[in-house]
């Protein structure tokens, strides 16, 4: 298991970060991070297996490239935001998107709709080296061996330096937390049963079946 898991230090994710992903669930776009956070119990790792909440009618794939924190900050300068950076993982966003709607709707917090158990799979640790540039990178996800998610990081609103900064100076950064970057579009519904395959590039690819919980 990967040791920022283990760690189970905080998750930080950022939400409509990709203007076509904010245009096909029909969002305005962001005009400074929009950030939420998933408990560390909605970490799984290979080998796991994505639980369907009960109540659940609706669950939505995302894929998402994971920035793994390596050192302990706050109010971080954008230009000094990368040495912070201790790596990567691929992270799959899980959302109950009918119950996010409803949230949305009444105005509430994405709490229960983004970090219910199994929420957040996560690849092997990627080390900082094996992605030169992380702002260019191809992201993709197949359910069932069709292809639905293909984007690269090259279309983020804000850049990863600009996301460390802006998240560091509401929270405390520390070595282990993960930061997930907001997903590219062709989010959809996954079923239990279904198997979903995601990647970086050709850098790194997970399998995760979806199940009954
Ligand atoms: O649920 C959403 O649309 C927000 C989000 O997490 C993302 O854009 O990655
Ligand atoms: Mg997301």
């Amino acid at each position: 298991m990967a040791r920022f898991v283990e760690a189970g230090k905080k998750i930080v994710a950022v939400g409509r970060n990709y203007a076509e992903h904010a245009k096909e669930l029909g969002n305005a776009l962001p005009t400074e991070p929009l950030l939420f956070l998933k408990p560390t119990t909605a970490y799984i790792t290979e080998g796991q297996a994505i639980k369907v909440p009960i109540t659940c009618t609706s669950l939505h794939h995302e894929v998402e490239l994971g920035i793994v924190i390596g050192e302990k900050g706050a109010d971080i300068s954008e230009s000094d935001a990368m040495k912070y950076v201790l790596g990567y993982t691929l992270a799959l966003d899980m959302t109950d998107r009918a119950k996010q709607e409803e949230l949305k709707k009444k105005g509430q917090p994405w709490s229960v709709c983004k970090g219910f158990d199994t929420s957040c799979p996560v690849s092997s640790f990627i080390p900082k080296e094996k992605i030169p540039d992380p702002q260019n990178i191809r992201l993709w996800l197949k359910v069932n061996e069709e292809m639905k998610q293909d984007g690269n990081t090259k279309d983020m609103i804000f850049t990863i330096p600009h996301l460390i900064s802006f998240i560091s100076s509401k929270f405390t950064l520390e070595p282990g937390d993960l930061i997930l970057t907001g997903t590219p579009s062709g989010v959809g519904p996954v079923q239990a049963g279904d198997v979903i395959e995601a990647g970086v590039g050709d850098i790194i690819k997970v399998t995760f079946p979806v199940e009954k919980k």
